[in-house]
């Protein structure tokens, strides 16, 4: 299976903050979000692979700073990695004020997706192929996230996962 780069499964998706998406602070609800950062990383991963995927897996989103009612949420999700089955996809969200000009961070995550044949079984992905310094860095990384969140998922032992015993004691 011929490998793919990062760059051609890159999605950018933006979703304008209406009243019904917000909580009672007038900010963007974080269901919300998350539910328009899954479909952004389903869209990357299914594009990656040329399949349907399934979500396996989300790590730790930590909200940095609300969006407000009336910004833009500019969502960007990249493949970082695929490994058999699955393929990691990383989420950046950012605030825009179009009124004003400026955008701010809003939150980071990972999310892991499973392609799925025709049968809903786990097929073989093409692998990543990182080209610039920071798909490399993510490329790099993509393993010991791996083996981290399928011990905490109970999938892997602790003392099967070499690559991130190396780097917690480096
Ligand atoms: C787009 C959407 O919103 S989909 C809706 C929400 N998602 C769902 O309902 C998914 C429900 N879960 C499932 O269907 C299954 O558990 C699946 C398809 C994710 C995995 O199927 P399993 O039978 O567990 O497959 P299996 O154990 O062979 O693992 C398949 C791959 O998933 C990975 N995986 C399984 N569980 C996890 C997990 N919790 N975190 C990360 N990766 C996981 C495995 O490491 C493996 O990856 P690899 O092939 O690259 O090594």
């Amino acid at each position: 299976m011929e490998s793919k780069k990062v760059s051609e499964s890159i999605t950018v998706m933006n979703e304008l903050v209406l009243p019904n998406d917000t909580n009672v602070f007038g900010n963007l609800m974080g269901g919300r979000l998350m539910y328009w950062m899954d479909i952004a990383a389903a869209m990357t991963a299914s594009k990656h692979c040329n399949a349907p995927c399934m979500t396996a897996s989300v790590d730790n989103i930590s909200f940095k700073n609300p969006i407000k009612l009336g910004n833009v949420v500019h969502i960007e999700a990249k493949i970082t990695r695929a490994f058999h089955t699955s393929m990691e996809i990383h989420l950046m969200v950012w605030g825009e004020d179009n009124l004003h000009q400026y955008r701010y961070e809003s939150n980071e995550a990972y999310f892991t997706f499973v392609a799925l044949d025709p049968n809903n079984k786990p097929r073989l992905v093409p692998a990543v192929l990182p080209e610039t310094e920071q798909e490399k860095a993510l490329y790099d990384g993509a393993l010991r996230r791996r083996q981290l969140r399928l011990i905490l998922s109970g999938k892997m032992k602790p003392n099967d996962a070499n690559e991130l015993k190396a780097f917690l004691n480096s």
